[in-house]
C-alpha cells in the first residue's frame, strides 16, 4: 500500500436503493492542504481540496503521539462511532473518510464555509425572533435525530454548531459525546412514574468523568455527575436564550461562580426579551431535567409556530440574519 493510504470505505446508494460499500483508497497525497478553520483541544481542522474531484473537505488531523500520551484514544474513537453512527441527518457534519500516516490520524469531513454559528452570533450581537426560530428548529431537528439513535451530544454550544454554504446548520465536535447502550424499555410503566431509563441516563463511570463548557453545563451533570438526553435540551435552551439576548444566561467571571448559578437557577431575561421565547426558555432552563419539555413539545411549543418539521425545514432558504431590535 503507498504510504499514508489506507483503504477507507465509503457506503453509497446505487441505482436501485441498495447501499454498496465502495472501497476508495485515499490517502495524505490525494488533497492540498489550505489554511487552518480552527484548533479542538487534541487536533486542527484544515481545508483542504481532493486533488481528483476538486472538491473541498475539511479535514481533522490528531497527532498520534500526543493523543496517546493524553490518553485520548477512546475520545477519538468514540467521535469516529458516533459520526459513522449519524450519517443520514443534513445537520451533522458528515464523516466520508479516515486515513492515517505514520504520525497523524486524519478525519475528513463536510467543510462548513459559514464557521461556527458562535461567529456569526458575535458579528449580528443578537438574532431577531425569526432567524431564532430558523436556527433553533434546524438545531433541535438535529437534537431530535441523535437523540433517537442513542446518542448524547453532552457539549452543544454555538462554538461546535458550523453553518454551510447556504447557512444551514451542522453540528460537529463530537468527542465527548455519550452512546447510550440500547437498553429495553421496561412494558410495565404500570405506576406512571418515569422509569430511570427514560431519561436514559448514562450508566457507566468513564461517561460521567466528562464536564462540558461552564456556560451550558446542565445542573445535573454538576451535581449527580449524570448526563442525559435531557442535558442537551438544557444546552438548547441556553442557546436559544443565548440567540435573543446576545449571550449565555449563566455567564460569571469564572466557571466555579458560573456553575453556581447553574445549579441555583440564578439567571434573568433582559428587558424586551420576546415573551413567547421567554416562555419556551423557562421550560427548558429547569432544574430537575424529568421536568423539562421533551422535543415533542418544544416542536409544538408556540415559539416555533409555522415551522414545517422534517425534510423541507433543511430545503429551505435560511432567513437573511438580522439582529434583535
Ligand atoms: C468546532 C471546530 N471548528 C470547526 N470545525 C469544523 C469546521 C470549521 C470551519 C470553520 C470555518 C469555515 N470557514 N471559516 C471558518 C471554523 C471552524 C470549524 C468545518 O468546516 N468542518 C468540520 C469541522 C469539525 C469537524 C470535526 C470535529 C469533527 C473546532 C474548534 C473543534 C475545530
Amino acid at each position: 500500500q503507498e504510504r499514508g493510504a489506507t483503504v477507507a470505505v465509503r457506503q453509497e446508494i446505487d441505482a436501485n436503493g441498495k447501499t454498496v460499500s465502495r472501497y476508495i483508497k485515499k490517502g495524505v497525497r490525494d488533497f492540498s492542504f489550505g489554511h487552518v478553520l480552527g484548533e479542538g483541544s487534541y487536533s486542527t481542522v484544515v481545508l483542504a481540496t481532493d486533488r481528483q474531484t476538486l472538491n473541498e473537505y475539511a479535514i481533522k488531523i490528531l497527532d498520534k503521539r500526543h493523543i496517546i500520551k493524553e490518553k485520548k484514544v477512546k475520545y477519538v474513537n468514540i467521535e469516529k462511532d458516533t459520526l459513522n453512527r449519524l450519517t443520514d441527518h443534513l445537520g451533522i457534519v458528515r464523516l466520508y473518510y479516515t486515513f492515517q500516516d505514520e504520525r497523524s490520524l486524519y478525519f475528513v469531513l463536510d467543510y462548513c464555509k459559514g464557521g461556527e454559528l458562535l461567529g456569526v452570533l458575535k458579528r449580528m450581537s443578537t438574532f431577531d425572533e425569526e432567524c431564532t426560530r430558523f436556527y433553533g428548529a434546524q438545531i433541535l431537528d438535529t437534537i431530535d435525530y441523535m437523540h433517537r439513535r442513542g446518542v448524547i451530544h453532552r457539549d452543544l454550544k454555538p462554538e461546535n454548531i458550523l453553518l454551510d454554504s447556504q447557512m444551514h446548520t451542522k453540528i460537529t465536535d463530537f468527542g465527548t459525546a455519550k452512546i447510550l447502550k440500547t437498553q429495553k424499555r421496561p412494558e410495565d410503566g404500570s405506576n406512571g412514574v418515569l422509569p430511570i431509563d427514560s431519561l436514559d441516563i448514562s450508566q457507566d463511570d468513564r461517561a460521567n468523568s466528562f464536564v462540558g463548557t461552564a456556560e451550558y453545563v446542565s445542573p445535573e451533570l454538576l451535581t449527580d455527575k449524570n448526563a442525559c438526553k435531557a442535558s442537551d435540551l438544557w444546552a438548547f435552551g441556553c442557546i436559544v436564550f443565548q440567540l435573543l439576548a446576545g449571550r449565555p444566561p449563566f455567564k460569571a467571571s469564572n466557571d466555579f461562580l458560573t456553575f453556581q448559578k447553574i445549579v441555583g437557577l440564578d439567571y434573568e431575561f433582559p428587558t424586551g426579551f420576546p415573551s413567547v421565547a421567554r416562555d419556551l426558555v423557562e421550560r427548558l432552563l429547569v432544574l430537575d431535567p424529568a421536568r423539562r419539555l421533551p422535543i415533542e413539545h418544544i416542536k409544538n411549543h408556540e415559539f416555533f409556530d409555522g415551522i414545517a418539521w422534517g425534510r423541507s425545514l433543511w430545503k429551505q432558504k435560511a432567513p437573511r440574519l438580522k439582529p434583535y431590535a
